[in-house]
């Protein structure tokens, strides 16, 4: 109890310090004011009365700061051992946190409020630490220091850094004493920093605005980092270091392609989940990067739609791209073991589904695999996903077919003259396998008959929905609704009635 009110009160004395240092600081060199005060005369404050001494001790530590050559080399100024450790401390602390801007919003209310300390101030260069200094901490990475900061590169220094929770971590920094001349070099630079928050993730902050909290194995907050084996090794991809390992915590995968996983993530920065998906191979060559990148171009032109997976962000890492998309329940894929859907729910999934196409084939682009697999449900809400194979319906840009169970025979031919019209054949055939519940063949005769227009009859269906996909599956592309049809055939008029209620 005693100890948590010293440290309650040594970090209040830091905190003010902070305030007071940095604002002083900068009138003071606004003004040009720099005076000299020898360091000698600085006073360790622990013991005095905090108001009437804090203003000189200030001043004292801002001119010796910014002024005093001797400050920061201990040989010379052998009397620098005798500084109040929290007077040097909190000045570290600030250049640990004030570096990189998601680590600093600009908004310092928001991580204010959420528990966050008040050390995100903008900060002056700190000086030098010279003797081992030690605060408070929970756990430590060790890290080494970065060979690319002006600061700290050729020196052999081990920067051991605590946790960086936001509000309660503090910094252990262990600097071998320099010489005069490299005064300035034990300074915490912020590429330092930079690199290091790059290498050790920051916590993700809680959402306060989600009402449902999360359930994860992993502490995704931070305390169990430092345990993960190997953890820091996953996360530097061969050719440098993983945004993706930054700025998400992965929870678990939640889906495989033929080129990619997909991964259920939560992202540090903003508290909420998102799905990742990034490619399994590294894409060396510029046109693999290009061709991959088309779709993540057709998701972010389409823009949002409710029956469209949203899309967040993208980025390459280690030659493989990454697509940050909204987090869906789950797809509708079908296997051996999936159950049949009722008519009502499969025409749920046709209506919705049809506006999504409404709208992408409204924006001039074909999908070209829309699959059950490719179908996202989300609270109830069915999503078209997997925008890989998206291309122009006026044919100008290259065309890669999607999955054969589901393409038409005129794609088959190579014809492509009614890419919109191919979505509406690979929609009906996707309704078709849903209201079978089993696969659709890969070939062979099934296969064939299918793309002949002769679709086995589905006992116990209305013939008003047999005949909407025997229309849908015509191997003559005109024959086909367009989407806009579709939407009109008056078998969607009890969903209305119903979403209308
Ligand atoms: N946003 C998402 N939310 C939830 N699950 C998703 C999401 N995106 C993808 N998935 C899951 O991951 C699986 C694979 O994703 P996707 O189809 O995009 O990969 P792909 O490599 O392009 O697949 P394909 O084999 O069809 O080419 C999906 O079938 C789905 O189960
Ligand atoms: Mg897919």
């Amino acid at each position: 109890m005693k100890r948590k009110t010293q440290k309650a009160s040594n970090r209040k004395r830091r905190e003010s310090s902070k305030m007071k240092g940095t604002l002083a600081r900068h009138l003071q060199v606004q003004m040009g004011q720099i005076s000299v005060i020898p360091l000698q005369y600085q006073q360790s404050s622990s013991s005095t009365a905090a108001v009437s001494n804090s203003s000189s001790r200030f001043q004292n530590l801002l001119d010796s700061e910014g002024s005093d050559p001797q400050f920061h080399s201990s040989t010379e100024n052998p009397s620098i051992g005798d500084v109040d450790v929290d007077e040097k401390d909190f000045i570290l602390s600030q250049d640990f946190f004030c570096t990189p801007d998601y680590i600093t919003p600009v908004d310092q209310n928001l991580l204010n409020s959420f528990g966050h300390n008040k050390e995100n101030m903008l900060c002056p260069e700190s000086p030098e630490k010279l003797n081992t200094i030690k605060t408070k901490k929970r756990r430590q990475d060790v890290i080494l220091a970065n060979p690319l900061s002006p600061t700290l590169s050729d020196q052999q220094q081990n920067l051991e850094i605590a946790n960086d929770t936001f509000g309660t971590d503090e910094v252990k920094i262990e600097i071998t004493p320099v010489t005069g001349t490299q005064r300035c070099q034990n300074y915490v630079s912020q590429s330092a920093v930079a690199l290091r928050c790059r290498v050790m993730p920051p916590p993700c902050i809680k959402n306060p605005y989600l009402m449902d909290s999360l359930e994860v194995d992993v502490d995704p907050y931070g305390n169990q980092r430092s345990k993960c084996a190997g953890f820091f090794s996953a996360i530097v991809g061969g050719d440098g270091l993983s945004r993706y390992h930054t700025d998400f915590h992965e929870m678990q995968q939640i889906g495989t392609g033929n080129f990619s996983r997909v991964f259920k993530v939560l992202k540090r920065i903003d508290g909420c989940l998102y799905a990742v998906k990034h490619s399994t191979r590294q894409l060396h060559q510029d046109a693999e990067k290009r061709k991959a990148l088309m779709e993540v171009q057709a998701l972010a032109a389409l823009g949002c739609h409710e029956n469209i997976v949203g899309y967040y962000s993208s980025w390459f890492d280690n030659e493989q791209l990454y697509i940050q998309m909204e987090l869906c329940d789950c797809s509708l894929s079908i296997n051996k073991s999936s159950q049949s859907f009722t008519e009502d729910k499969v025409l749920e999934v046709l209506h919705q589904i049809a506006k999504a196409l409404l709208f992408i084939h409204g924006r001039g682009i074909a999908h070209l695999d829309v699959k059950p697999d490719n179908i996202y449900v989300k609270n109830g809400v069915y999503k078209l996903g997997d925008f890989g194979c998206a291309t122009l319906l006026n044919q100008s840009l290259p065309i890669e077919e999607g999955d054969a169970r589901y393409m038409p025979q005129e794609i088959l031919n190579e014809n492509y003259n009614h890419l919109d019209k191919v979505d509406i054949f690979s929609l009906g055939a996707a309704t078709y396998e849903l209201i079978r519940g089993s696969p659709l063949p890969k070939s062979g005769s099934q296969f064939f008959s299918l793309r002949e227009g002769k679709l086995p009859l589905l006992p116990g269906h209305s013939l008003h929905f047999q005949n909407l996909l025997k229309v849908m599956l015509d191997p003559d592309p005109v024959q086909r609704p367009s989407a806009k049809e579709l939407l009109e055939n008056p078998i969607f008029d009890k969903l209305q009635r119903n979403l209308r209620i």
